[in-house]
């Protein structure tokens, strides 16, 4: 089974470190979620991991290969997929052509929109054209289809009514079962808690919980602590 481990990890913006020692390991088949207060250092770290931006110390491994040196293509091209915040479907294209950007073969089309059978009827309908909602479908459909072996999803659920985004979970777990890991961020911190097995919370760039997502959904009180910053459980 595949593991991307990050060891130490610090990714500095601008005046200083923003992400301080992280460390984590992913596996394959469970999600993670990742929260934590407003400029916490959560995408910077999801950016980090995909290669949008570089870390200044510390390593991310894939099965054992230092994955730092390499270039944003390169990691995706070994399965590190990344839906960043805010990424959109490309509206002009038909939901097909935006499936296409990623997906090698017909067979990987068909098994993405096997995870969302309304988008059988609007294959052929301008993305733009689509609810908020749907357009998300989308967006997890054309990372589903390019074959994550583990799917960094930033905040997927920005602008959407939480019932909308509660159609999309079920999906991702889904996802997750069929053997991909998931970092999830999430401002929904109890919707994606209630979805994930392992759970990490981060303030001020460090980590203030690593540990159970059940548990961190159970204890209100720990939630506040690590969003305060409190040393790491
Ligand atoms: N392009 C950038 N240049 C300089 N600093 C940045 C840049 N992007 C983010 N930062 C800073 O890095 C820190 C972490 O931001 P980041 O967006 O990673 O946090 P976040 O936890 O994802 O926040 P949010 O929940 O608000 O999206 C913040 O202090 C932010 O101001």
């Amino acid at each position: 089974m595949s593991a991307l481990i990050l060891d130490n990890l610090t990714v500095s913006r601008g005046a200083g470190p923003v992400i301080s020692g992280v460390s984590l390991e992913l596996g394959q088949g469970s999600i993670t979620a990742l929260v934590g207060p407003n400029g916490a250092g959560k995408t910077s770290l999801l950016e980090s991991i995909s290669g949008v931006i570089a870390a200044s110390s510390g390593s991310i491994t894939l099965d054992g290969e230092a994955i730092r040196p390499l270039s944003r293509v390169a990691r995706a091209r070994r399965g590190i997929v990344h839906i960043e915040q805010g990424r959109a479907v490309f509206p002009s294209l038909t939901v097909l052509e935006n499936l296409k950007l990623t997906a090698k073969t017909p067979g990987d089309v068909d098994a993405a929109l096997a995870h969302f059978p309304e988008l059988q009827k609007r294959l052929g309908t301008a993305s733009g054209l689509l609810s908020g909602g749907e357009q998300q479908m989308v967006v997890l459909a054309r990372a589903f289809a390019a074959h994550p072996r583990f799917l960094l999803i930033d905040e997927m659920s920005l602008g959407l009514a939480p019932v909308v985004f509660m159609r999309l979970l079920p999906v991702i777990e889904q996802i997750a079962a069929d053997g991909v890991g998931v970092l999830l961020v999430e401002q929904f911190t109890n919707l994606a808690l209630g979805v994930a097995q392992d759970a990490l919370v981060v303030a001020g760039g460090r980590v203030g919980y690593h540990g159970s997502a059940a548990e961190l959904r159970a204890a209100p009180e720990l939630l506040h602590r690590a969003y305060l910053g409190g040393a790491a459980a």
